[in-house]
């Protein structure tokens, strides 16, 4: 109910004209939340134009379009916001469980945002989730899409899990172990769930992260239809340090990783954004 409630809003807000989102556009270098204009980001160094615009739901100083540009986006944003979270909770407890952690509760333990306020500009535990609501354009008959446009380009979520809510257009793909690319078609009723390099970081390639793109669709009536999705990007407190856990089906590191200073959360995921952005 409240994920179609998802899809109506989302439609509604990209339908908004460019100058109302532009009041609203996100500028990466100081907040991770806002409007994704097409074009402004690249998920493949080789990429050469990603079709797709989002709008950010991130961080703790939020803006949303006024009621009278669109009655109930923020509503509705916060609530599938909130059902992501506590879903999350309870894969973040599978993933302790799955591993036989000494604590089974650690990954939950590393998310104390998840009992904090994000909307809350004093909220000292910062992180770096992201529910993002992604319109992928129909491509127009008469528009020269240049060679090797995509409607995402093939990528790694940088967090831990990602869940993925599709339409029913199709164009996801991900790649198997064998480097084969399978479309990850759409069931009704189904969320997908995505590794992230966090998860891949953690459990030393245990979990590896998967790989996945959206392309542009071979049938026509596909490439001449919109299609909308929400990614929420789930990441742990900011500070949190990121090394291989001890498990008995984590890989121990031949290379004396404990010596090293490990990356936190929060540095690899500015890494991957900053060249996303090319700042
Ligand atoms: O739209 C989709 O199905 C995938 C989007 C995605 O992979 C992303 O935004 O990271
Ligand atoms: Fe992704």
């Amino acid at each position: 109910m409240y994920i179609s409630a998802a899809f109506s809003a989302s439609e509604a807000f990209f339908k908004l004209s460019e100058a109302t989102k532009s009041k609203y556009k996100k500028n990466p270098e100081i907040s991770s939340h806002g409007w994704v204009q097409p074009g402004q980001e690249l998920l493949h160094p080789n990429s050469v134009f990603e079709l797709r615009e989002c709008f950010d739901i991130a961080g703790n100083e939020r803006f949303y379009p006024t009621p009278d540009e669109h009655t109930n986006f923020r509503e509705v944003m916060e609530k599938l916001e909130n059902e992501g979270k506590s879903l999350m909770r309870k894969l973040l407890k599978l993933l302790g469980l799955s591993l036989e952690l000494e604590d089974t509760d650690y990954f939950i333990k590393c998310s104390r945002h998840l009992d904090s306020d994000s909307n809350n500009p004093q909220n000292t535990i910062t992180n770096e989730c992201d529910l993002r609501a992604i319109y992928y354009p129909p491509i127009p008959h008469d528009l020269q899409v240049p060679p090797g446009t995509v409607r995402c380009a093939q990528h790694t979520d940088y967090e831990i899990l990602t869940l993925l809510f599709q339409d029913d257009v199709g164009g996801l793909e991900v790649k198997d172990v064998n480097g084969k690319w399978i479309p990850a078609t759409p069931i009704p009723n189904t969320i997908l769930v995505n590794t992230g390099d966090l998860l891949q970081f953690w459990t030393n390639g245990y979990y590896p992260a998967t790989l996945h793109r959206v392309v542009i669709p071979e049938k026509e009536i596909q490439k001449r239809t919109g299609r909308y999705s929400f990614a929420y990007f789930f990441a742990p407190d900011d500070k949190t340090p990121i090394f291989p856990l001890k498990s008995k089906f984590i890989p121990i590191s031949d290379n004396g990783q404990e010596d090293t200073q490990p990356i936190t959360a929060y540095q690899h995921i500015m890494n991957r954004v900053k060249s996303a952005y090319q700042y």
